[in-house]
């Protein structure tokens, strides 16, 4: 349950440009496509799929963290990871069952297997995109458990694009696909709130203190 009272006492302490700002980005996100990043290595590539995932609306990424053990909290740069929800998993079965029960469509990219290719790609349900590893890409539990599997067509002599460049190419083709169909594909009311809660208690400095007052005060 959003604690309405709570928002609107915190948004006072924001300005109106902020919060109109807050309203057009959440009415532009999405978790009707998400985003599953599995054991990268170099904490760049993961910090800029966040970023892509930021900057095309994509509001919830999952990392799963198993093979590598890295902890990327402080790692991940840039800033978007304040604004997007980043969910860690230990292990690939974690993050897919706990997708499939939020029903979730699990996409595998990769450069080779026997894909969709990215423009014939249907979006027929929410969707969840998994990225590999820079060597090795998908573990092959991902690669059998997935329900698709999709393709960038590339031309040229290298194997495969870099996972973040991938991501980003995938995530700007297919939000604007999704955008302009009929499918419902915005935040609930309740996630918007969620939301706008989260990023007001981020963009205060002197919360803790904040937060204090308002307890005592009511
Ligand atoms: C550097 S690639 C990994 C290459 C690895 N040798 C392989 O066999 O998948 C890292 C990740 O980027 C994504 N990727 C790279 N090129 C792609 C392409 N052409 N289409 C779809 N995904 C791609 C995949 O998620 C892949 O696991």
């Amino acid at each position: 349950m959003i604690d309405l009272k709570l928002l609107a006492y915190l948004e006072e302490f924001i300005s109106e440009n902020r919060k109109q700002r807050f309203n057009e980005i959440l009415a532009q996100r999405t978790n009707y496509l998400t985003v599953a990043v599995e054991d990268v290595f170099q904490m760049h590539n993961t910090s800029a799929v966040v970023r892509s995932c930021e900057s095309f609306g994509v509001q919830t990424a999952h990392l799963i963290e198993d093979r590598n053990g890295q902890h990327l909290d402080e790692e991940i740069a840039m800033g978007a990871q304040k604004w997007v929800d980043i969910k860690r998993y230990q292990n690939s079965k974690q993050v897919i069952d706990s997708l499939r029960e939020k029903g979730y469509k699990i996409v595998a990219t990769s450069p080779h297997a026997d894909s969709s290719l990215l423009q014939d790609f249907n979006l027929d349900g929410k969707t969840a995109l998994f990225f590999g590893t820079e060597k090795n890409g998908l573990s092959d539990y991902v690669l059998e458990k997935s329900d698709a599997y999709l393709k960038i067509p590339m031309v040229g002599f290298t194997e495969s694009l870099n996972i973040s460049v991938s991501a980003a190419i995938i995530l700007q083709h297919l939000t604007t696909k999704l955008k302009a169909s009929d499918v419902d594909w915005k935040l609930t009311d309740e996630e918007i709130f969620e939301r706008r809660l989260n990023w007001t208690k981020k963009s205060i400095k002197s919360i803790d203190d904040i937060l204090e007052r308002y307890k005592s005060d009511n």
